[in-house]
């Protein structure tokens, strides 16, 4: 679960100050899959980061989960690595790590013990379909296989949050397809809250509810019809238990 409250965030430049958000507001269910859309300039990367807790410096509350984020920049770190996951649309992964490795890593940051993260690593990439590419570096999987690599990362220590920014804008309309129906279908089931930066409407339809922010203000928030999972590509991809 999510929730902000009067989020305000101004630059300041060398010639003048820039209001980035202007006192938002929004509350994320746990398990849900949040679209933010809007023009560039209007703020999305300013929130995102915040959200995030990569940005320490805003006016305003987060609550993570109930409870309220501090703005000591130490706490933001040790909570982030605890509590979010990223996905980015260039993937991000490390190219000298396997599949596997990438998926790993943030348990071993959060100091994991080996056979707990085998155990979870082993069921998250199955989960992602690819437990036979689990030996293979970055540079020798497809983008889509790559960007399920990073929803595996992401979702491995079950955060409370994933903040991603537009992960499906390098994908084809299939792969990009079963990409958000991993991330629904996964989060959901986790009880991961996704907040998704994105101007691609194969994503914005699929998502549970749409917030667009217009020159630092929220200026909609739209419920969508929600389109069922598609079971056809990797169902058993699907099925995490
Ligand atoms: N580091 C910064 N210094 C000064 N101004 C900034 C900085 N970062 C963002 N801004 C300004 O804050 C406003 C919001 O920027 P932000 O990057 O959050 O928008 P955005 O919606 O993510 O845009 P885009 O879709 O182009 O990435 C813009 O006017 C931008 O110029």
């Amino acid at each position: 679960m999510l929730r902000f409250e009067e989020l305000t965030k101004s630059y300041c430049t060398a010639h003048n100050q820039v209001h980035a958000l202007k006192s938002v507001q929004g509350h994320i269910e746990k398990g849900t899959t949040v679209a933010l859309c809007g023009p560039s300039g209007s703020g999305k990367s300013t929130l995102l980061n915040i959200c995030g807790l990569l940005d320490p410096e805003y006016q305003g509350k987060i609550y993570l989960d109930n409870e309220l984020v501090p703005h000591n920049k130490k706490a933001l770190t040790q909570l982030r690595r605890e509590k979010i996951g990223f996905i980015f649309q260039r993937y991000n992964l490390i190219p000298v790590m396997t599949a596997f490795e990438n998926i790993e890593y943030p348990l071993l940051m959060l100091g994991i013990s080996k056979s707990e993260r085998y155990k979870r690593v082993a069921k998250m990439i199955e989960a992602v379909g690819l437990a036979k590419f689990a030996k293979q570096r970055p540079d020798q999987l497809s983008g889509g296989q790559q960007q399920r690599v990073a929803i595996a990362r992401a979702l491995v220590k079950e955060p409370a949050l994933i903040i991603a920014d537009e992960p499906t804008a390098n994908l084809d309309t299939e792969t990009a397809h079963l990409v958000i129906d991993l991330m629904r279908t996964l989060g959901k089931q986790l009880g991961c809250t996704f907040l998704i930066a994105t101007h691609d409407h194969r994503m914005t339809d699929r998502c549970d509810r749409i917030l667009t922010l217009s020159d630092g203000n929220i200026v909609e928030q739209t419920t969508t019809p929600l389109h069922p999972v598609s079971h056809n590509h990797t169902s058993e991809a699907l099925c995490f238990g």
